[in-house]
């Protein structure tokens, strides 16, 4: 089977897309595939693979799958290289749409010049805070009460977890030096402790001011990557619940691949804008099963 793709980036969070109103792939590939089209060896190389499909709910829908694999319910910088190509490829003919991501329909607005979108902002909708729909192990704890800044031992080290969901799992960690951050050593730990139900997204962020923080991410599924838009969403939400951001101004996110701009409204909704680019088109040669 020859698959076409397109490679794309958001901040240097790269995946391999698949345009599904023209391909169908086969359910039980998926998995496989993602693995295989991932690998810069004997693949392609990225992140993991992103599948555009016609959405009932919504004008398209994007199913993400991190290099490992698994299937993840969210993705912030996949859904702006998504709202770049359905309004590229004229899936979509308004510049304010809606996409359905399996943690449900988001808001898009991409912002074309001469037919090309080069940036996009995403309403990220409310995040969940809810311990038991991170989700956590509640344990004897109070399941509807919220995870912010909660001792959490690991690996010998003593840290403090602020938990979010933004569709997916992610685990906060406030530290002094973004630089020092042990995203390398605890990453992996942390990913898979038995505390998170569901495995989850790690951040570590440096707090420069009211409205800029330092991010670095281990992800679920796919490791240190160079950006994470769910989760500087998560980190700016972390930020205002620990009260080193506000309501209702807009945070910059400084990501090993550059600049999210998030702004956490008066009503709670999880506002992200940043770019979306496009790096290659090509043939993915796949023997099927
Ligand atoms: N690893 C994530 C999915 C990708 C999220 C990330 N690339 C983003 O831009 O939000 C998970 O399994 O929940």
């Amino acid at each position: 089977m020859k698959i076409p793709f397109t490679k794309m980036h958001g901040l240097g969070n790269n995946y391999i897309y698949i345009d599904g109103f023209q391909v169908n792939l086969e359910e039980s590939e998926i998995p496989q595939l993602a693995r295989k089209i991932s690998d810069v060896n004997f693949g392609i190389g990225s992140d993991g693979l992103i599948y555009m499909l016609p959405s009932e709910k919504a004008d398209v829908r994007m199913r993400i799958f991190n290099k490992d694999g698994s299937e993840g319910k969210n993705c912030g910088n996949g859904l702006r290289c998504i709202a770049k190509w359905a309004y590229e490829l004229g899936y979509v003919t308004e510049t304010e749409f809606q996409i359905e991501a399996n943690s449900g329909v988001v808001d898009a607005k991409v912002f074309p010049e001469n037919g090309v979108v080069e940036q996009v902002s995403v309403d990220m909708g409310v995040p969940r805070l809810k311990r038991r729909d991170i989700p956590m192990v509640v344990d004897d704890r109070d399941p509807e009460s919220r995870v912010v800044n909660e001792p959490f031992p690991v690996a010998n080290t003593e840290l403090n977890v602020t938990a979010v969901s933004m569709g997916n799992p992610h685990a906060v960690f406030f530290v002094d030096s973004i630089v020092e951050s042990p995203v390398a050593e605890l990453g992996p730990i942390i990913e898979k402790d038995e505390r998170f139900v569901d495995g989850i997204n790690v951040e570590f962020i440096e707090v420069v001011s009211e409205k800029e923080l330092h991010f670095r991410v281990w992800e679920r599924g796919s490791g240190i990557t160079q950006a994470c838009g769910t989760g500087a969403c998560a980190a700016v939400v972390a930020s205002v619940l620990n009260g080193y951001s506000n309501v209702g101004e807009e945070v910059t996110v400084h990501l090993e691949g550059g600049d999210l701009f998030i702004n956490m409204t008066e009503e709670q909704r999880v506002i992200m804008r940043g770019p979306a680019e496009k790096v290659a088109d090509g043939i993915f040669h796949w023997p099927s099963v």
